[in-house]
């Protein structure tokens, strides 16, 4: 290939990849690019321009949403709403799910459910945070009003997800269901170039990502886990690396370039973990998979479990199948 090949090239590429395509998703994913320049452009310069800090407000999790969280959220909404490709959203700032019901949406095909910013505790300190979407065909009628039901679908029924990192540099990484790609937004030109094609994690991982100051909080099974992982063993290059920077999508990308683990497990404090199913959990599952890794919540298959409500927690562990399977080994024997 004589030069990067753009996102919008490779979209319109891979639209044979849907028989049924008439351009709707494809539109959406290019709606899904603009927003994440704007939100990009707009954490790039952060600090000057006053959207550092907390906003005073609370989300629906009972967190103080940051300044940044809210303006992510705004330019999402506000660009998927004003181009028409869908006909609901969901999103980790509001607390019920958005209808659009207006005649340019009625025949819209797609939900979407996002973290408009993933990793938020790391906003004021200048540390890698995401944005993470998950797209789903609407199971009621186009031009019916939207439902719940539209959302709380099982992950494996998703038609895309994917995520944008705002790190050293910016990346949007996405599935349709053909493998993983990664694309590197170019500030001199302005557009996303493919730059990680058919990403996979490497056959062995030696990188553990865990929050463990909250060890005391941890299952039986995940504490013998992490006390395996730091033993010395040189056939399987144990004692592991421990990496975590607090952003899912951060220590995500990490492990799927370099292999690793990445665990929010339960815990005494929260009985079902912190991530969110629907717009955290399965949009990195359906990545994690599509890239030959595992991502369940310790025992089952996390794109098959049946969500209950916008909101709902599950014990997460993604990344190389062995290293997973053997978190739920110590799961399953010690509880
Ligand atoms: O500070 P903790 O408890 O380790 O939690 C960090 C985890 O929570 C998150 O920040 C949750 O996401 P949000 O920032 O979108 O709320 C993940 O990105 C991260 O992996
Ligand atoms: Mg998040
Ligand atoms: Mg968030």
């Amino acid at each position: 290939m004589d030069r990067h090949i753009t996102l919008g090239e490779f979209i319109i590429e891979n639209q044979k990849d849907f028989p049924y395509a008439k351009g709707e998703l494809s539109a959406l994913l290019s709606s899904i690019r603009l927003a994440g320049k704007v939100v990009n452009q707009q954490i790039n310069k952060a600090g000057l321009a006053e959207i550092l800090g907390k906003a005073g407000k609370e989300n629906v999790q009972g967190e103080t949403q940051a300044k940044l969280d809210i303006m992510a959220n705004e330019v999402f909404i506000s660009t998927l709403k004003n181009r028409g490709e869908i006909c609901g959203l969901a999103s980790e700032e509001l607390e019920d799910f958005l209808a659009f019901d207006e005649d340019m949406h009625k025949d819209a095909k797609y939900v979407v459910l996002i973290d408009p910013l993933d990793g938020s505790s790391n906003i004021d300190v200048d540390i890698t945070v995401g944005t993470i979407f998950s797209i789903y065909r609407r199971k009621s009628e186009p031009g019916t009003k939207v439902t719940m039901e539209d959302f709380l679908q099982p992950g494996d029924k998703q038609i895309a997800a994917g995520y944008l990192i705002y790190g050293t540099s910016t990346i949007l990484v996405y599935t349709t269901g053909n493998g993983v790609n990664g694309f590197t937004f170019d500030p001199g030109i302005g557009s996303f170039f493919l730059s990680h094609p058919q990403m996979k994690f490497p056959e062995k991982g030696n990188i553990y990502s865990v929050n463990e100051g909250n060890y005391v909080h941890f299952p039986a099974g995940v504490k013998k886990y992490i006390k395996w992982v730091q033993q010395i063993d040189e056939n399987d290059g144990r004692p592991f690396t421990s990496r975590y920077t607090g952003s899912l999508v951060a220590d995500f990308h990490r492990n799927m370039l370099l292999g690793g683990i990445y665990l929010y497990p339960q815990g005494t404090t929260s009985p079902n973990g912190k991530l969110r199913l629907l717009y955290e959990c399965n949009p990195m599952a359906f990545l994690t998979e599509q890239a030959g890794g595992k991502a369940s919540d310790g025992f089952r298959r996390i794109l098959e479990l049946q969500p209950e409500e916008l909101h709902e927690r599950v014990p997460f562990f993604c990344g190389n199948k062995e290293m997973v399977e053997k978190a739920e080994d110590f799961l399953k024997t010690s509880g």
